[in-house]
């Protein structure tokens, strides 16, 4: 099993170069799933309340066989429980569901604009952190104008961002400011939740010129830009195929090639105006 690269992020915490999107993955299928993803070497794990599946990633933690140091673990407060107490209580429902006392990678899901409580969201992550309840903290969909002002507020940059990524739309702006911030990039839906994005032609010539699947020429994409990729697969091979992507390269242009199916945000997801609750 090829071990997986870890970047640090910028709290001096080790995170996995990528992980597995747990969206979707219900009741003991959904445990088994994540059982075996980390059997197969996965030790990054998306999950979040409003996926109601926390529970399932808990149990499959537990009867993986590995040791819950090794994983990092993911939850994300949903926008009905922005504000400051309200996030405290957000995060004691996660722990409970997920069995775990500390969560290793705690995010703001949605940042809720016109709700205005990101700020007051944040401060509460910042004390959630300095207790030890959860290592690390970051936002979702946090747009540049969002991220500017947590950081002017309080001084604490996020250690990720976790953005709709994929190579349709791989936003080349937002990627330059996080580096700026030291903030990492995660992408969500990085395989495009699998729609035509594994058809298109120029993606599996490339595949084919590295003879790996279209799935890991996007994949690989997804690691050279330098963001951490979260595909979510429910079947122990398709689990395997995501993460056997370090053992080739593409080139600059081949990457610039992939990068180049741009077409912007796919499901209207606008941070701006999406609403979560
Ligand atoms: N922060 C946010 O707002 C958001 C976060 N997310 C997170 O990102 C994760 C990933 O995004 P998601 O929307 O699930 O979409 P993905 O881009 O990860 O695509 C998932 C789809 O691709 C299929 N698939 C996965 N691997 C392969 C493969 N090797 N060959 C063929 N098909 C494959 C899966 O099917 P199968 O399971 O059958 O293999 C599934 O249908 C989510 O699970 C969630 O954790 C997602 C959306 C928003
Ligand atoms: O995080 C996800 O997977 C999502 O789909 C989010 O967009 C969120 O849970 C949501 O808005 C559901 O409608």
């Amino acid at each position: 099993m090829a071990e997986i690269p870890t970047y640090t992020l910028n709290d001096s915490t080790s995170i996995p170069a990528i992980g597995l999107g747990t969206y979707g993955l219900r009741g003991a299928a959904g445990t088994e799933a994540v059982a075996l993803a980390i059997g197969s070497g996965y030790r990054l794990l998306d999950t979040a309340l409003n996926y109601e599946n926390e529970r399932e990633v808990g149990d499959g933690i537990r009867t993986s066989g590995i040791d819950r140091s090794e994983i990092v673990v993911t939850s994300k407060i949903p926008g009905r429980h922005h504000g400051y107490d309200e996030t405290l209580g957000s995060f004691a429902e996660s722990s409970t569901n997920l069995g775990l006392d500390v969560i290793d990678l705690y995010l703001i899901h949605w940042p809720l604009p016109g709700v205005d409580k990101y700020v007051d969201t944040w401060k509460a992550m910042i004390a959630l952190r300095d207790e030890g309840k959860v290592r690390s903290i970051g936002v979702s969909n946090f747009t540049e104008e969002h991220l500017e002002r947590i950081i002017g507020e309080t001084g604490v940059a996020p250690a990720v961002n976790q953005v709709e990524l994929h190579p349709y739309f791989p936003q080349a702006t937002l990627r330059a400011f996080h580096e700026r911030h030291a903030i990492r990039t995660e992408s969500w839906s990085p395989l495009a939740k699998r729609t035509e994005l594994t058809r298109e032609p120029l993606l599996v010539a490339i595949a084919d010129s590295h003879s790996v699947t279209p799935t890991q020429a996007v994949l690989r994409w997804h690691l050279q830009l330098g963001s951490i990729p979260i595909p979510k697969s429910a079947d122990a091979a398709r689990q395997r195929e995501n993460l056997d992507v370090f053992g080739f390269e593409l080139s600059d242009d081949e990457v610039a090639t992939i990068s180049s199916l741009e077409r912007g945000r796919l499901w209207g997801g606008d941070p701006v105006t999406h609403e979560e609750f």
